[in-house]
């Protein structure tokens, strides 16, 4: 099917499913309008599609193809480039006109920046937020623009969705402020680990929208992304994590985001298409 705001780009070396009959739909959203560190997130799907092809589509410790799974990728959203608010419009268009073919597909977003979340949540509307991230991204603003990376976990906490938040370890003073006005949970970096994930997002109401902004990891796996930081959680954390997600509540979408780089099989997009892989072969092979 034509979408009417996609356009074609580096695919997937699967065998493809069309996107009305597939349970995964991945969109990429090579936008980095917003970016104020480093440049390059316009190339994260592209960097994170090309580093899938150094991966085995069997997955070793769930003993399962993910190659076998009914896999569709409808392209990237052409962005307007520059504008984050319209950009994820058409992101937003995009994900819906897939819900319309497909109800029970999962949209998966590679991004790109972490603004364009929004359009995702906006479509989707799921009841909670879980977000793996380095920042809080609880600004009213950031230069000048609430549609600002810097600001997304805040417009969807406006939308009335409960958030969680893990692997944090950057923010303002205002932003600490707001989570506890909102009753947001999050957990610093330093302190987390698995038992305190599970604690915070077991009394979450589902679906439940699944974010990882790529700066969660250290930088050390992580260092093209466009705003790293120290001090990060490791591989296994998060798919530890996003196992028990996909186990024990249902999940309205996904996405990998503020994967960014100049050079392909740069270290981050491998670190991020490696999670991608984890979360297809989790959802794939979940108890009905
Ligand atoms: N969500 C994000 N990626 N936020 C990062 C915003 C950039 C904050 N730099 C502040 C630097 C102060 N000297
Ligand atoms: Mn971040
Ligand atoms: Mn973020």
């Amino acid at each position: 099917m034509d979408f009417l705001y996609t356009c074609e780009t580096l695919k997937l070396e699967f065998p493809l499913a069309e996107p009305e009959e597939a349970k995964f739909v991945i969109l990429g959203v090579p936008f980095d309008g917003t970016t104020s560190f480093k440049p390059g997130a316009r190339f994260g799907p592209t960097l994170i599609r090309h580093a899938t092809l150094n991966l085995e589509s069997y997955i070793l410790d769930y003993d399962v193809d993910i190659a076998e799974f009914p896999i569709a990728d409808i392209g990237d959203v052409a962005v307007v480039a520059g504008d984050p608010r319209k950009t994820a419009d058409r992101v937003m268009e995009t994900i819906k006109e897939l819900k319309r073919v497909n109800p029970s597909a999962t949209p998966i977003l590679l991004g790109g920046e972490h603004s364009q979340t929004l359009g995702a949540v906006e479509a989707l509307k799921p009841a909670s937020y879980v977000v793996f991230d380095a920042h809080l991204d609880l600004r009213e603003s950031y230069e000048d623009n609430p549609y600002n990376h810097a600001c997304v976990a805040r417009r969807i906490s406006e939308l009335g969705v409960r958030e969680a938040m893990f692997g944090i370890r950057s923010g303002t003073r205002e932003e600490v402020e707001y989570a506890e006005r909102e009753g947001i949970a999050w957990v610093h970096a330093r302190d987390y680990d698995f038992e305190a994930f599970v604690e915070l997002v077991k009394p979450l109401p589902e679906p439940i929208y699944l974010s990882v902004d790529i700066d969660v990891f250290d930088l050390s796996l992580v260092p093209s992304t466009g705003t790293p930081e120290a001090g990060g959680l490791g591989f296994w954390d998060v798919v530890e994590a996003v196992e028990w997600l996909v186990e024990n509540k249902r999940i309205a979408g996904f996405d990998i985001m503020e994967v960014a780089g100049s050079e392909l099989g740069d270290v981050t997009a491998l670190t991020a298409a490696k999670l991608l892989f984890y979360f297809i072969g989790a959802m794939g092979t979940r108890r009905p």
